[in-house]
């Protein structure tokens, strides 16, 4: 599912309206209607039936003006208040603005802060509260009449629905222009806005519908948005069908370098995880003393000591593999970083980077440009503020270009983690992941999402796929991990338990 920026949006309401002639004010009956669909479920189970419907003046206020007029046909209580002068509204929200006031529709004008202490008052009256004040046209911080709304809204503690997005979320990067709406649900119209996806958006929108509302999917294709959602459809696409060409003897073999004195609960976490998704043989190389350990805890694994596979050369060893994985708990011995440089500039097999590969690589940046097969890094911001000479605040301020950035700069996918998690690939394409939870947020979670990774390459998923799918993946097990154990106390294991579940889940829906 394509996610739009606000310009995108209104590209398609043009080609709407000018290409295919759908008058806007059909787009804004449809909009309207689908939001009164979801009032009344949220009304079903309430005493009080008294909605205020608080309108802006653009045609997001218009989308308000709608959903009055329907609830009011609807012989539901209503009330709508319109933040603003109300000459100014023109257009689509202006035909609507005049039939609510030809039905003699309980109009207040909010203007004044009088009018803003009587609105605090009168709001301890309604069931539910509508946000219908700014949509994809808010152009700069909220300030005046229209924050002193909004935070009168918020501090009355009443179920807001927000229409198309929570007023004051900035639909292009989903930041607080100044203050915002704190919706229960969202309802956004054809596509969801970054602004919707991206956190503290996300947060403050609640749960989020998109709803059609009769646009062409032929105009959607004319939009060359390049950020997508990842959907339980793409997973399942990957997960059900059988993968790759398993060309003689070398079906899903993976390839592990991870582990230190101290660290071999990565390599486990790793390799585990790599089985659990279907690799089909793994061996895991890790220093000889960690040995015992990775036998006792991976029964189905095979081990290499690193001394062994330095012994025989490394790029001998991963011949016969499908994929090698490198960093879970690897430390930053110069030994390491050895293998390292190794394995980015003679590999000729898909190569995912983690962790301590990470911090390696950040000091040897370089190395990428000698890269000879597709290869995924997995960093979290602290890594990426590493590998990019940015601060934390700065990656985290602007998740997508950073990572879209690196890829294209490096040719590499970049899977930057933290909420949400963002996939990049050299073609500059974005792919935002919306499952998972901050329990998830645990020594080893990182370890897992590797072994994921690694599971699906060792089996042929093609490198961008076998990174979406499993940042979806990752998301999925740690919500069933936390809902069966709660966000405080899930461990990585946890997650890697409940993979086989949603594994099954995805390829039966
Ligand atoms: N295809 C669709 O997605 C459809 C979307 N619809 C709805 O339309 C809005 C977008 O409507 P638009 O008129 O472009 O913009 P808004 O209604 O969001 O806001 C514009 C008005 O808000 C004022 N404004 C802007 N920023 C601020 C601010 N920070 N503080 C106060 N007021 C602000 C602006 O005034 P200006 O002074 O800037 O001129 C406008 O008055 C979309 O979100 C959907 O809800 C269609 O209804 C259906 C199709
Ligand atoms: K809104």
């Amino acid at each position: 599912m394509k996610v739009l920026k606000n310009e995108e949006m209104r590209k398609l309401d043009e080609i709407a309206i000018n290409t295919y002639k759908i008058p806007g004010i059909i787009l804004m009956e449809n909009a309207g209607i689908s939001v009164v669909e979801e009032i009344e479920k949220s009304l079903a189970s309430k005493e009080n039936k008294k909605i205020a419907v608080i309108s802006g003046l653009g045609n997001n206020g218009g989308d308000g003006f709608v959903i009055t007029r329907h609830l009011m046909n609807k012989g539901i209580q209503v009330i709508t208040y319109i933040v603003g002068d109300t000459s100014m509204i023109k257009g689509d929200a202006k035909i609507n603005f005049d039939i609510l006031e030809k039905m003699k529709a309980f109009i207040v004008k909010l203007e004044s802060s009088e009018d803003i202490i009587q609105f605090q008052e009168d709001l301890q009256q309604y069931s539910i509260l509508v946000d219908a004040l700014l949509g994809t046209g808010l152009q700069r911080t909220v300030e005046g009449i229209m924050r002193e709304v909004i935070l009168k809204m918020n501090a009355s503690k009443k179920e807001i629905i927000a229409v198309d997005i929570p007023s004051g979320i900035n639909g292009n990067d989903g930041k607080v222009q100044g203050v915002a709406v704190e919706a229960k649900k969202t309802i956004t119209f054809q596509l969801p806005k970054i602004g919707n996806i991206l956190f503290p958006g996300s947060y403050y929108g609640g749960a989020l519908l998109v709803k059609n509302i009769g646009i062409p999917k032929e105009a959607v294709s004319l939009i060359q948005s390049k950020i997508h959602l990842i959907t339980e459809e793409v997973a399942a696409s990957v997960l059900s069908k059988r993968y790759g060409d398993t060309h003689k003897g070398s079906y899903g073999r993976a390839f592990i370098i991870a582990g230190s004195v101290g660290m071999s609960g990565a390599a486990i976490l790793a390799s585990k995880t790599a089985l659990r998704c279907g690799a089909g043989l793994l061996r895991t190389a890790v220093p000889e003393s960690l040995i015992p350990i990775l036998e006792n805890q991976l029964i189905e694994g095979i081990t290499v000591p690193v001394k062994e596979m330095l012994d025989k050369g490394i790029i001998n060893y991963l011949k016969e593999e499908n994929v090698v994985a490198i960093g879970p708990g690897c430390g930053r011995s110069q030994e390491f970083e050895e293998i390292l440089h190794t394995v980015i500039t003679s590999a000729r097999l898909p190569l995912v980077i983690d962790a301590d590969g990470l911090n390696l690589l950040a000091n040897n940046i370089h190395l990428l440009k000698d890269l000879k097969a597709p290869c995924i890094i997995t960093p979290h911001p602290g890594e990426m503020s590493r590998l990019t000479g940015l601060s934390i605040q700065e990656v985290n301020d602007h998740r997508l270009e950073v990572a879209k950035n690196f890829s294209e700069k490096w040719g590499v996918i970049t899977l930057l983690k933290g909420a949400r998690t963002v996939i990049t690939d050299p073609q500059g394409q974005i792919f935002i992941n919306r499952t998972g939870n901050p329990g998830m947020a645990t020594a080893g979670s990182g370890d897992v999402l590797t072994g994921m990774i690694t599971g699906l390459l060792s089996q042929g998923v093609e490198p961008l796929q076998a990174a979406i799918v499993s940042a979806y993946l990752h998301g999925k097990a740690g919500d069933r991990a936390a809902e069966e154990l709660g966000e405080y106390s899930m461990l990585a294991g946890d997650i890697i338990d409940q993979v086989p579940f949603v594994i099954q889940e995805i390829i039966r829906a």
